[in-house]
């Protein structure tokens, strides 16, 4: 893993982003538009965040999320507003109705190739069967994996990770996903890289070249997502030139983005700032054409 990113100031994403024609902006939830909360249930996306996501949209960047959280808990921080989505990681896609081609397409989708219900279903009550003597731990239970918290006692953090291991055991086909105070059980190959390459391949506008693509995200399951997006090879196929990628880490902690800010704070600033260049940008262009109309 690289350990020296360049902090990505307000003004050196504008820059960049000047000589680009689109933007897809791919972002991660917890611990990058939303903050921590002892429990997950108590988190939000401030809704001055959501605005500024909104507004940006109406300015033609893409804005798209990949996260942990299942699709119906991403849905329910992310309304009002529609935005596609990966979400468990990546096994559950979802679209939003702009990216729709035929009225009645199922813009949902989960790749059950991936799943078990019936091994899910053991391995949750196995975990609960583990954890019912530590007051310190929760126990998210999700659609499609299963995450064990510890944020509330951090010196759990071995005692969790041996527990999982150990109910882990008898099924090969989960693997654990370490997160901020969390481990989470999920299906083998699932991975937010896979993710955002399925979501770009599915979003993108395959004519238009000059293309940026950019994922923030703070945790250690982001680093798939930073190492496929800022690999230019793997970015969607059949493109003359592919789209330049860009990886913002949340936060200090070693990693494989080539820039990164410091906290949430950040995130919100680099949003906001972008938001100010779009709309720049589009008076000015309105501008032009409102002159050139007069000939
Ligand atoms: O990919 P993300 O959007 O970052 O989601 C990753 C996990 O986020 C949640 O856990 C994290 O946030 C919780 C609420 O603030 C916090 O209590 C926990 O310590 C963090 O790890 C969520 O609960 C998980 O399901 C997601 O996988």
């Amino acid at each position: 893993m690289e350990s020296h990113p360049i902090y990505m100031q307000p003004n050196l994403l504008v820059d960049y982003l000047k000589h680009q024609k689109n933007c897809y902006l791919f972002l991660d939830i917890d611990g990058t538009l939303s903050y921590f909360t002892l429990n997950p249930k108590d988190s939000i996306v401030p809704y001055s965040t959501l605005s500024i996501l909104r507004e940006l949209q109406k300015h033609g960047i893409v804005v798209a999320i990949v996260t942990g959280r299942s699709l119906v808990e991403a849905r329910s921080l992310l309304a009002p507003i529609e935005l596609p989505i990966a979400a468990t990681h990546g096994l559950e896609i979802a679209l939003n109705s702009s990216f729709s081609k035929f009225e009645d397409e199922d813009l949902n989708e989960v790749n059950t190739l991936f799943i078990d219900t019936l091994e899910l279903d053991k391995i949750k009550q196995d975990i609960l069967r583990s954890c019912a003597l530590y007051d310190d731990f929760f126990v998210e239970s999700k659609p499609y994996s299963v995450a064990l918290h510890f944020r509330k006692n951090p010196v759990l953090a071995d005692e969790a990770y041996r527990l999982m291991k150990e109910v882990l055991k008898p099924y090969p086909d989960w693997v654990l996903k370490p997160g901020k105070y969390v481990w989470e059980a999920v299906p083998k190959g699932v991975n937010k890289g896979t993710a955002i390459l399925y979501l770009l391949g599915k979003i993108m506008n395959k004519a238009s070249n000059d293309t940026c693509a950019i994922f923030i995200g703070d945790d250690i399951t982001d680093e798939a997502g930073f190492r496929a997006i800022q690999d230019s090879k793997k970015i969607v196929e059949g493109l003359e030139q592919p789209p330049k990628g860009l990886g913002i880490k949340v936060g200090r902690e070693s990693t494989c983005a080539h820039y990164y800010v410091n906290d949430i704070k950040e995130v919100t600033n680099l949003l906001r700032n972008l938001l100010s260049f779009c709309q720049t940008r589009d008076r000015s262009l309105s501008g032009v054409i409102k002159v050139n109309s007069h000939y």
